[in-house]
């Protein structure tokens, strides 16, 4: 994978590493600051440190940072940030040791610090939820664009500057990594960016030092209960974006109960914004009709702004979740200071965002339409099976799996809704990581036989690959086989080891190999 180290500012400021101490107020340990020792970056990984960098050591939740600081020190740190422990460690290098009690929280004030608050001369708009946050930053994106000559946009799929990308190796980068791409930003001339902000970045402070102009809640769903413990907790971290300092301005859908929750106790003023036609939840932004195109392109909604305005607009997406997305995007826009109008006809027209709901085959007489979608949880795979229901006169093909080392109990839950909404299934692997496959299969399989007893149209295949193939042979060309769960990923993990894998390319190469192919393979 592509480290995000390639993206920092070409020309980057420099400080004084004894004003650093002074400023953040830290206790030095081991050697004294040389004054005319100077920082030019901030890393927390010993593997991306650059010379001039000030490498944090944060206690991890698998080993301490300060173990890797020699290895930081030899490839040119000029100076370690770290806690008491840390200190211990670190004493004997030949760089200033500097005391704080809690330096992951500091390490993004510091790296803003150090690359001279980019964010500052940046329109920031970031934003949270478990379901919608790739695709409402791509819609918000497109209209920033309209407005700005050059924006950035920053998440799951890629790390963008212009017209410069990179993977991303997360969906929200380091809090460094992070000051380190808006100087990179702002270097190149951008004004504006948009971004993604994951529950674990809001814990573990990656957006620390940074305060969003606006921020955006799309919707809370059963996911990462392994890391937050409990809804209540997941829900205690998404709402750390909407807190004085960290942000401005919020706009929140107000769709599900943790929205109007998010709304009635949020510190700093909200704009909300209800998208299910008919629910009759207040709000200051409401989408009063949506037309859910039975083409699968896209729908056409009415969005009803504070003044009681009605506004014709689209979302360049299916399904009714990407009216919400759209919905948001355009309220977020203009909230960043885009003219609604131009926000309206900017994310109409946006461009096809990687792995949602992005149609690799369109149908014809002899191929199905073939789609790869992202969805990863049940609430995600149930709105996906039902938004490209209406756009199949056949069977609905499934290709589906569930992640290793992540969230056990959906599992079976996805497993049943697969049996319910899909009529041909195919179990395979998604990134079985530390687990053993066949198990993940097999929980899955268990959700399944519990609507579909018999397993009737159900197949298991140990590749994905195999999977996607097997599942273009069952399906005819009035069929729809849809490849959840992995989208735009890059790679598949499994045992330890990323291999390149990517189900568009899985499913582009079988469509190369023609029909006659499939037919064979179906014969
Ligand atoms: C659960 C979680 O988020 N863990 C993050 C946490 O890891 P950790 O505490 O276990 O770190 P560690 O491995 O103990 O290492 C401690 C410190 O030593 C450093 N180190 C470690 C080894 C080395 O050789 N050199 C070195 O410098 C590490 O960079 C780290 O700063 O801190 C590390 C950096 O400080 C992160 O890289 C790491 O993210 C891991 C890679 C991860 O997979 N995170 C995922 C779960 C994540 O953040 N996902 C969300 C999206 C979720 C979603 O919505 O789908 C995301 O934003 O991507
Ligand atoms: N507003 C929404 N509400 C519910 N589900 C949605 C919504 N928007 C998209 N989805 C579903 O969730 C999947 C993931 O969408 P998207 O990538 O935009 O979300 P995300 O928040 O970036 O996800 P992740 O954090 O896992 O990367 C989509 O493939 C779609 O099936």
């Amino acid at each position: 994978m592509t480290s995000p180290v390639r993206m920092r500012p070409e020309h980057p400021e420099s400080r004084r590493v004894d004003e650093l101490l002074s400023t953040f107020s830290l206790v030095s340990a081991g050697r004294p600051a040389d004054p005319d020792a100077t920082l030019t970056g901030v890393t927390l990984a010993s593997s991306e440190v650059v010379p001039g960098d000030l490498f944090v050591a944060v206690p991890g939740l698998k080993v301490h940072g300060a173990a890797y600081a020699a290895q930081a020190v030899a490839a040119g740190a000029v100076a370690v940030l770290t806690d008491a422990t840390g200190a211990g460690d670190a004493a004997h290098l030949d760089v200033p040791v500097l005391v704080s009690d809690d330096p992951r929280s500091l390490a993004g004030p510091v790296a803003a610090w150090v690359y001279g608050a980019p964010a500052t001369e940046l329109v920031t708009v970031g934003v949270t939820g478990t379901n919608g946050k790739t695709t409402t930053t791509y819609f918000l994106d497109a209209a920033l664009r309209a407005a700005h000559a050059l924006t950035a946009v920053l998440g799951t799929v890629e790390l963008r500057v212009g017209e410069e990308a990179i993977e991303s190796p997360r969906t929200t980068v380091e809090a460094p990594a992070l000051q380190a791409i808006l100087a990179l930003a702002r270097e190149r001339g951008a004004t504006a960016v948009a971004m993604e902000v994951s529950s674990h970045a809001l814990a573990l402070g990656r957006v620390r030092g940074l305060t969003f102009d606006v921020v955006g809640f799309t919707n809370l769903q059963r996911d990462h209960l392994d890391f937050h413990g409990d809804m209540d907790g997941y829900f205690r971290d998404k709402a750390r974006l909407f807190a004085s300092g960290q942000a401005r301005r919020g706009v929140v859908v107000v769709d599900d109960e943790w929205g109007r929750r998010l709304v009635a106790q949020s510190p700093i003023p909200v704009e909300s914004v209800s998208t299910h036609v008919g629910a009759d939840v207040a709000a200051d932004w409401t989408v009063v009709a949506a037309d859910i195109g039975l083409d699968g392109v896209g729908s056409s909604f009415v969005l009803r702004g504070p003044d009681g305005a009605e506004h014709d607009a689209a979302s360049p997406l299916p399904g009714l979740v990407n009216v919400s997305n759209a919905a948001l995007a355009i309220v977020l826009a203009h909230a960043a200071g885009v003219d609604l109008d131009v926000a309206i006809d900017a994310v109409a027209h946006a461009h096809e965002i990687p792995g949602r709901m992005e149609r690799v085959i369109e149908r014809d007489e002899r191929w199905p339409l073939a789609l790869v979608d992202y969805a990863h949880t049940p609430d995600a795979l149930v709105l996906a099976l039902e938004a490209v229901r209406p756009i199949t006169p056949g069977r609905l093909v499934l290709v589906f799996g569930s992640d290793g080392d992540r969230d056990q109990g959906k599992r079976p839950i996805m497993g049943e809704i697969a049996a319910r909404l899909a009529d041909v299934i195919v179990v395979t692997d998604e990134n079985p990581r530390s687990e053993r496959p066949e198990v993940i299969r097999s929980a899955i399989l268990d959700g399944v036989r519990a609507i579909r007893p018999d397993l009737t149209d159900v197949h298991e295949a140990t590749s994905r690959a195999q999977a996607i193939r097997d599942a273009l042979s069952l399906a005819t060309a009035q069929d729809t086989v849809i490849i959840t769960g992995k989208g735009h990923e890059p790679t598949q993990e499994i045992a330890g080891v990323f291999h390149r894998y990517n189900d568009r390319d899985v499913l582009q190469a079988a469509y190369a190999a023609g029909p006659d192919q499939r037919a064979e393979q179906h014969a």
